[in-house]
């Protein structure tokens, strides 16, 4: 296998995934539809070297009105934080994370049964790279997505048996610690979570389980393209003692990256484009990119919170209040989601399309 025609057809159209192709052969060179040209790559000049520029917000006591503060202040400044002492056991995460290794250790026909377009389960889907037939190269990264929908009988009934049980589990942890979350931040916006914005802030949750194989010259590969989540919060849980993963842009102008460092136990926690928009530009949708490396492959579960597929995405009444100009167009969720996956990853290109003009950030 040595064209780039090869590669394509073997990982995407044959399944196999980029985990299949790590498996199947004994790799030292990148293949050529894996190298991202310079302008793509991460490269260690624009990294800052502190990474304590990432908040880590203790969470033990949600009523402290300085957990509030500290939410919503990361939520403007950089949109995203790390939370600790949530309650949840650092063993159920580490659970999550083995099982989430174990659907990757499945044999490649096993999980190739959940490919996306014919997979045996109508809730869950595994592909690899972002848009496979749109990048014009290829992330190194597989991924199954799972949505969850606990008022359709037995929507979880096909998902892979080998992580069932810790990916409903996870869900369901997840979901009180998403809406203390928003709570916080809609309150701060002087409005609440109510009936008429409870399923654009939280109607429905999806989790990836994202594999990025060990990678044989990870400086000119991307596991995942820059881009911002388009949701309105995502909580990920990042594994334990990787070395290069997840950056975050530092500012929003600059082409600056802050490394987020694995804390073991914490979840991460980033603004999407939906809380951009609703909030009119006061919290911020960060742009994020993932690395890889060269010794070990790594695992991120990131749950993602999100509109139902008819809610109008607009900015809140509450924040307009005094006259100000919204700087967003109404959207249809089900259109801006449409809107991304139709294009490689690429920034906050998708926010950017529903922004009215004269609204420079
Ligand atoms: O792997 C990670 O740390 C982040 C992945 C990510 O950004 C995503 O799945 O949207
Ligand atoms: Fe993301």
């Amino acid at each position: 296998m040595t064209s780039t025609t090869d590669v394509r057809e073997f990982v995407v159209n044959q399944r196999n995934g980029v985990k299949g192709l790590v498996d199947s052969l004994k790799l030292t060179t990148l293949p050529s539809p894996y190298i991202q040209p310079p302008q793509k790559r991460l490269t260690s000049d624009k990294i800052l070297s502190s990474s304590s520029q990432i908040p880590v917000i203790d969470v033990s006591n949600w009523n402290d009105p300085q957990v509030a503060s500290e939410i919503c202040d990361a939520a403007a400044k950089l949109g995203l934080f790390q939370i600790v002492n949530h309650g949840i056991a650092p063993v159920e995460l580490k659970a999550l994370v083995a099982a989430a290794r174990g659907f990757y250790q499945l044999p490649v026909e096993e999980r190739s049964r959940y490919w996306k377009g014919s997979s045996v389960s109508e809730t869950a889907w595994l592909t690899t790279s972002f848009s496979p037939y749109k990048d014009s190269v290829l992330e190194w990264r597989d991924y199954i997505k799972f949505e969850f929908l606990p008022q359709r009988h037995g929507f979880d009934d096909t998902w892979p048996p080998v992580c069932k049980a810790q990916v409903t589990d996870h869900f369901k942890r997840m979901k009180p610690i998403a809406n203390k979350i928003l709570n916080i931040l809609i309150n701060n916006l002087n409005s609440t979570i109510n009936e008429s914005n409870q399923q654009t802030l939280m109607g429905t949750m999806r989790m990836n389980f994202n594999y990025y194989p060990e990678c044989p010259e990870p400086s000119l590969a991307i596991g995942t393209g820059r881009h911002s989540d388009i949701n309105t919060l995502t909580l990920l849980l990042q594994e334990d003692g990787v070395f290069s993963s997840l950056y975050a842009r530092a500012t929003e102008d600059g082409d600056k990256w802050i490394h987020v460092p694995p804390i073991p136990g914490a979840i991460v926690v980033n603004i999407g484009d939906v809380l951009q928009i609703m909030s009119n530009d006061r919290y911020r949708s960060v742009e994020h990119y993932v690395l890889v490396n060269k010794s070990c492959s790594r695992v991120s579960v990131p749950v993602f919170c999100e509109p139902i597929r008819d809610s109008v995405i607009q900015p809140l009444p509450e924040v307009l209040e005094n006259n100000e100009m919204a700087r967003y167009r109404k959207v249809v969720y089900s259109d801006y989601l449409k809107t991304f996956f139709e294009r490689p990853h690429d920034g906050k290109a998708n926010i950017e399309s529903v922004k009215l003009q004269g609204c420079g950030l």
